[in-house]
């Protein structure tokens, strides 16, 4: 039976597509030719609003060139070096995902792997089993899944799982590290913003883990290779197996509206703007007074700075607080901006113009404290 196509969902286009479905969509796997993490990102979220699992249960399998993939509810500047992203490998996207669970790096070296099923039939142990399974048999490799359903060699991560649950569809999508680079991996998560400023946030983190390449343990192994073993272990354990496609080419003509879906994955509203509200703030310690400290604090929502404030010993100190106007005047100019590393560097200038200056011995001369 074929896959019962629906109408576009993903990011609330209402769009209606095919009113037949062509043959394309009888298959049971399709491999992404696609590398770019936008479309591909697109590509999972159009099979998951279009295609009717009911029946049938699809595999999705995936590369893409270097990125950073957050969970749905993340802080990207949190999660990544950002400002390091365009150095790395070459020029390292940023995207955010749809479901949630922490940060992974991806490259070439990398397999993605999404199991779409009905809601009923989703089972992560059971798609985590067949990968390792498929380890073991293909390659030797033994493999455990961990309790919090990473897949690892010993102590060391393969891979990392999330999911998207629906009311009648659902997909769990996992990594699977063939052959990453290790240096830009660990280079492109590092947190770069935590070095330098405190931060309060209900954003979900990220859980580091000591990670391994299968071709560590067996150097023969090559992504083709490992995705040929999964496609066969696939067909052995899937009853409605029917076949596997390649697809070369995405587009409007066989997935109307997908420009649509990866237009959203790319936007500034996705990625950055729907971060979770944060706050972050430097303590700088005031003049001849080693207990008190001034904290200088922006907080941001959407994105973009709603507030930059002053504070001593839980108070807040306010432009009409003596000597202050013309301070509030220059941080409130930070007030309505998108949240950057040029920001960043403005609110540390600013932050490091404050010690040891005129403004704080004012604070103390004039008994603020
Ligand atoms: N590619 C890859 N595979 C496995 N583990 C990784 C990878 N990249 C980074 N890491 C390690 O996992 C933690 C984060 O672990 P954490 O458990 O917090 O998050 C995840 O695993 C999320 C997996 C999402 C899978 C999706 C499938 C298709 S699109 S992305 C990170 O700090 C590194 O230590």
């Amino acid at each position: 039976m074929r896959l019962a196509i629906k109408s576009v969902k993903a990011f609330r286009t209402g769009y209606r597509c095919y009113s037949s479905v062509p043959e394309t969509f009888s298959k049971s796997i399709y491999v992404s030719k696609e590398t770019d993490i936008f479309t591909n990102l697109a590509l999972e979220d159009w099979f998951y609003s279009n295609l009717d699992f009911t029946n049938e249960e699809v595999l999705m399998l995936w590369q893409n060139k270097p990125c950073v993939v957050i969970g749905r509810h993340q802080n990207p500047w949190i999660e990544c070096n950002f400002a390091m992203l365009p150095y790395i490998a070459g020029g390292t996207k940023l995207a955010r995902r749809n479901s949630g669970g922490g940060t992974v790096y991806h490259d070439l070296g990398n397999l993605n792997l999404t199991f779409f099923t009905n809601r009923k039939a989703y089972n992560r142990k059971r798609n985590l089993e067949l990968i390792s399974r498929s380890l073991k048999s293909s390659f030797k490799i033994n493999s455990e899944i961990t309790p919090r359903e990473d897949l690892c060699i010993g102590n060391m991560k393969i891979s990392g799982t999330a999911s998207k649950l629906g009311r009648n569809s659902a997909y769990h999508h996992c990594t699977l590290l063939v052959n990453t680079n290790k240096n830009d991996l660990s280079l492109a998560l590092k947190n770069s913003l935590e070095e330098c400023v405190d931060i309060k946030t209900n954003a979900s983190r990220s859980v580091k883990s000591p990670i391994i390449n299968l071709k560590e343990e067996n150097k023969d192994i090559q992504v083709k290779e490992v995705m040929a073993a999964l496609i066969q272990d696939y067909k052995k354990t899937t009853k409605t197996f029917k076949d596997f496609k390649i697809i070369e080419d995405i587009n409007e003509q066989l997935f109307p509206g997908i420009t649509y879906i990866r237009n959203q994955y790319c936007s500034v509203a996705w990625i950055y703007e729907k971060t979770p509200k944060f706050q972050l703030w430097k303590n700088i310690p005031l003049l001849d007074d080693e207990y008190s400290v001034v904290k200088l604090s922006l907080s941001v929502d959407n994105g973009k700075v709603t507030n930059v404030e002053l504070n001593i010993k839980d108070r807040t100190l306010s432009e009409s607080d003596i000597g202050l106007k013309d301070f509030y005047l220059l941080i409130n100019n930070l007030v309505g901006k998108p949240f950057s590393q040029e920001l960043l560097d403005e609110f540390e200038l600013v932050a490091s113009g404050l010690k040891n200056s005129q403004l704080c011995r004012d604070i103390v001369h004039n008994n603020v404290l």
